[in-house]
């Protein structure tokens, strides 16, 4: 493919074409699994890169909106064919470059390629409504409008169904797009835009530039030709999105953080409340917004639950993602790895106990990389760390509840309110749950993770600002609505 060099260096591509970055300058993406093998380099590339980037994408924004949406529809198709082609590259790579295990990296690209098909088949739907006019000799209708040149920024979490879940969408209802990477992910990433090059995107409509979130990221953000921003990450850049897109009055959508609890009642069927909750905290090393992080539990099935659980995670097989058997691999990357650690010890001196794991795993095969055992804590209380912050990490919390009124209070105790699930098989409970709690995502006996394409995303509270993500919302940020008036 164009992008490899002989020192396997992932281009930008901008302008239909993969180019080198004006700097010299290289980033190592690194196995997490293994430190001393090199995925990639990734270019650290500067403003002038970017800069040609946003002229490209400009450039290209009128002729792209004139070829109309179902031809758009039409290039997404071939996209999703080629990704489903390259399923078992690009999910290798994806392993071996953030760490997931390589079925859920199997997983994760074909929800991209079935996302791609979603938003393909966007092309051939509705661009506008028609309005009844007072008026009888007047037609009024709705019509959908490109706002221009997209910005992406992406997280390293989901590589290949995050970019794009924001990318088709923007894409089929008529917008050029300039995209960021997480650095993290950035060889994976490059491996999607290979896609979208290889299905014949016209010159411009898809530039990629890969490079430092504080110099690439930030610059596109500023641009004054960009018209709105799509973001995915961690609050605290989420903030700075909101700030500098709001002082230019464009458009910006966030995703954040979660802290999201499952509530297990004492009617709950407690083996497939013990599955969701190992599915939801332990997969993906925990790395998901949508992960289960606290587990409110009633009283009477306390400690039946408890000890399900740890019988249940004891059977995590947990070691570098490629290997055959691995349920679990390590954290994706060295920062993350230090800051589960660092949040561990934190919730031991705030004096929770720590009932399961909580150590890194740094012997034998785990000696080269950034590995740390599934860890539950109890005795944590609404005031400790552990109890507000997202880890991003494989830890949970266990809190006990009296009634459904308390597990619901301790559920919304935290700024967040991206997922939340209940386990129960009562009807009034789910009910109550359903209006009570602060979540975006409602998830009745069903794990916290794990969402629908087809179906809007996004949280409440400081979890996301903006219009949902994925399904038809998606068009809600992706256009501009005209109401036409015609009179005849
Ligand atoms: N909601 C979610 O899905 C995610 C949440 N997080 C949370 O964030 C924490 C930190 O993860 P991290 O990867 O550092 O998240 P960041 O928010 O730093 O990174 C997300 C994206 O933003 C870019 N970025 C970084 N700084 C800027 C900036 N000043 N302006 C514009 N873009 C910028 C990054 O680039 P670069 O990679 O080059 O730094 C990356 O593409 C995690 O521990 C987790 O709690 C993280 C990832 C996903
Ligand atoms: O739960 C999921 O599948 C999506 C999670 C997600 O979007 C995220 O972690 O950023």
């Amino acid at each position: 493919m164009r992008m490899e060099t002989k020192e396997n260096t992932c281009k930008n591509f901008i302008n239909n074409t993969w180019v080198d970055s004006a700097s010299e300058e290289i980033i190592k993406s690194i196995n997490p699994a293994n430190k001393e093998e090199v995925v990639g380099y990734v270019q650290k590339s500067t403003a002038v890169d970017l800069e040609k980037a946003v002229q490209a994408a400009y450039k290209a924004k009128k002729n792209w909106r004139k070829l109309g949406q179902v031809e758009r529809g039409q290039l997404l198709f071939k996209v999703a064919n080629i990704l489903e082609e390259n399923l078992n590259d690009i999910a290798e790579t994806m392993t071996r470059e953030m760490g997931k295990s390589l079925p859920e990296a199997k997983g994760e690209t074909a929800r991209g390629v079935a996302i791609l098909r979603y938003y393909a088949g966007e092309g051939m739907r509705k661009e506008g409504d028609l309005i009844p006019s007072t008026d009888q000799a007047a037609l009024m209708f709705t019509k959908r409008t490109p706002l221009g040149v997209v910005g992406v920024i992406t997280p390293w979490n989901f590589p290949v169904a995050i970019p794009i879940w924001k990318i088709a969408p923007a894409l089929v209802y008529g917008n050029t797009v300039v995209f960021k990477p997480a650095t993290e992910a950035a060889v994976t990433a490059a491996k999607v835009v290979d896609c979208f090059a290889k299905a014949g995107l016209p010159e411009g409509v898809l530039n990629f530039v890969t490079g430092t979130g504080s110099v690439i990221g930030q610059k596109l953000i500023d641009h004054p030709l960009l018209n709105a921003i799509t973001f995915t990450g961690s609050e605290t850049v989420g903030e700075g999105v909101a700030k500098s897109a709001a002082a230019r009055g464009i458009k910006f959508q966030l995703e954040m953080g979660g802290k999201n609890p499952v509530i297990v009642t004492e009617d709950a069927d407690l083996d497939a409340a013990v599955e969701a909750v190992i599915s939801g905290a332990f997969r993906s090393t925990g790395q998901k917004c949508t992960a289960s992080s606290r587990v409110i539990i009633e009283s009477g099935v306390y400690d039946a639950f408890k000890e399900k659980l740890i019988q249940e995670t004891k059977k995590i097989t947990v070691g570098p993602g490629l290997n055959e058997g691995i349920w679990m691999g390590p954290c994706a990357s060295e920062s993350q790895f230090k800051t589960v650690l660092e949040y561990i010890e934190k919730g031991k001196a705030e004096g929770a106990s720590l009932i399961y794991g909580g150590e890194p795993l740094t012997t034998g095969e785990y000696v080269k990389g950034f590995f740390v055992s599934p860890t539950i804590f109890e005795n944590v209380t609404v005031d400790m760390t552990i109890a507000q912050e997202e880890i991003f990490g494989p830890v949970i919390a266990l809190f006990k509840a009296d009634n459904l009124e308390e597990a619901i209070a301790l559920a919304n105790n935290t700024k967040y309110g991206l997922s939340a699930s209940i386990f129960t098989t009562n009807i009034a409970n789910l009910l109550e749950f359903i209006d009570e709690v602060d979540a975006g995502l409602v998830r009745i006996n069903a794990e916290s993770a794990g969402v629908e394409l087809q179906a809007p995303f996004g949280g409440m509270k400081a979890s996301s600002t903006g219009s949902r993500e994925q399904g038809e919302a998606a068009k809600e940020f992706f256009t501009s609505i005209k109401t036409v008036f015609i009179k005849g």
